[in-house]
């Protein structure tokens, strides 16, 4: 038996690539609505009275190219200004025997396949149904939207991609280095959310939402599709959602699993949200279409995906290191 190893950033980062994170990611999805998965709701750890968290995401997932058996531990602190809000570590054990195979640094992993989660929502709502991809909208230019405009960058051909921050220079800079990456001038950073919202085609909103939401539903257009992936708080009378009570009842909203929303969405309930349907079924085609024309999807974050991505990235890696011997 081959003694268990640690996958730092940097090596994760160096066999990470957006059409292996697209297929694992979209193979989660549609796993778990046919039920190949096993992931019980997260367990969520509050610190005391602080905004200190933690998380643990076990899950199992059956696939012949992604399947993994892995958990996922996070831990967070939104307060942070000179060291990451966010660390993550992935365990990931052998399929078969349960033994330890590796555990996998995982904030890439977590950036990666939450855009590329929001990138297979978005294609099968919105693309493949022929809607318009002129105008794309990031709010907040954290990892997390970085990683979603680079993602949707590749993944379609929209003539503008808006970046909204809460810190306009930090929406600047990023528009600037993605700009310069790509050699495009498509990334604008705008300082008003109203304005970066106004005719958007589809809204990626990223942040660590506040008391007020920073999307209004009088603001979008007919037909937008939004991936809302900012992680929601439903807790008395402290309810944080990026969108507003009325984007949620005007528009059809989509999950991941069915099992987390069951336990940390039922806040939109309250709204008259008309929870339509999980990602996975609308990818099997099982889901017809109703009267809304616009669409959400709240993304959570599911265990599958992170066994998936796991599982990926072990097997790069290891390949890598095989060419290297
Ligand atoms: N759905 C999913 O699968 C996942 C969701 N998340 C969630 O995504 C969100 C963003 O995560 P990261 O990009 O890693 O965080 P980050 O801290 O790197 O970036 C967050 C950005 O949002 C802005 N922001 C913070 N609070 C704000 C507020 N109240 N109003 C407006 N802007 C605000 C900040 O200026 C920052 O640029 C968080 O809520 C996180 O919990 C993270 C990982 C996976
Ligand atoms: O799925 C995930 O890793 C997370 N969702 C919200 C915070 C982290």
């Amino acid at each position: 038996m081959n003694a268990a190893m640690f996958i730092n950033e940097e090596e994760v980062k160096s066999v990470l690539n957006w059409d292996d994170t697209l297929e694992a990611t979209e193979t989660a999805l549609r796993a778990t609505s046919e039920r190949k998965s096993v992931q019980p709701p997260r367990v969520f750890a509050q610190i005391f009275n602080t905004p200190k968290w933690m998380i643990a995401m076990p899950g199992y997932l059956e696939d012949s190219r992604f399947g993994g058996w892995a958990c996922k531990i996070l831990s967070g602190n939104p307060q942070n200004v000179h060291s990451p809000t966010m660390s993550a570590n992935i365990v990931l054990y052998d399929e078969d025997s349960g033994v330890l195979k590796a555990v996998l640094s995982a904030i890439e992993i977590t950036s990666w396949r939450t855009a590329a989660a929001s990138a297979v929502a978005t294609k099968h709502l919105h693309v493949r149904t022929g809607k318009p991809q002129k105008i794309l909208a990031i709010f907040g230019c954290g990892d997390q939207g970085k990683a979603h405009a680079n993602c949707f960058y590749h993944c379609f051909n929209f003539e503008e991609i808006r970046l909204w921050n809460r810190t306009h220079q930090k929406a600047a800079n990023l528009a600037a280095e993605l700009n310069n990456k790509y050699h495009t001038l498509k990334f604008r950073a705008f300082e008003g959310n109203e304005s970066c919202a106004r005719d958007a085609d589809v809204i990626v909103t990223a942040t660590s939402p506040g008391p007020v939401p920073i999307v209004r539903s009088e603001w979008l257009k007919a037909g937008v599709h939004i991936n809302a992936i900012g992680v929601v708080t439903s807790k008395g009378e402290d309810k944080r959602y990026e969108l507003s009570a009325e984007t949620y009842k005007n528009a059809a909203v989509y999950v991941d699993s069915w099992e987390g929303a069951n336990k940390e969405l039922t806040g939109l309930l309250e709204f008259g949200a008309e929870m339509k349907a999980e990602i996975g079924d609308v990818i099997l085609g099982n889901v017809q279409s109703g009267n809304k024309d616009r669409s959400i999807f709240q993304s959570l974050g599911m265990a599958a995906e992170d066994c998936a991505m796991a599982r990926l990235v072990y097997d790069l890696h290891k390949r890598k290191q095989t060419k290297v011997l």
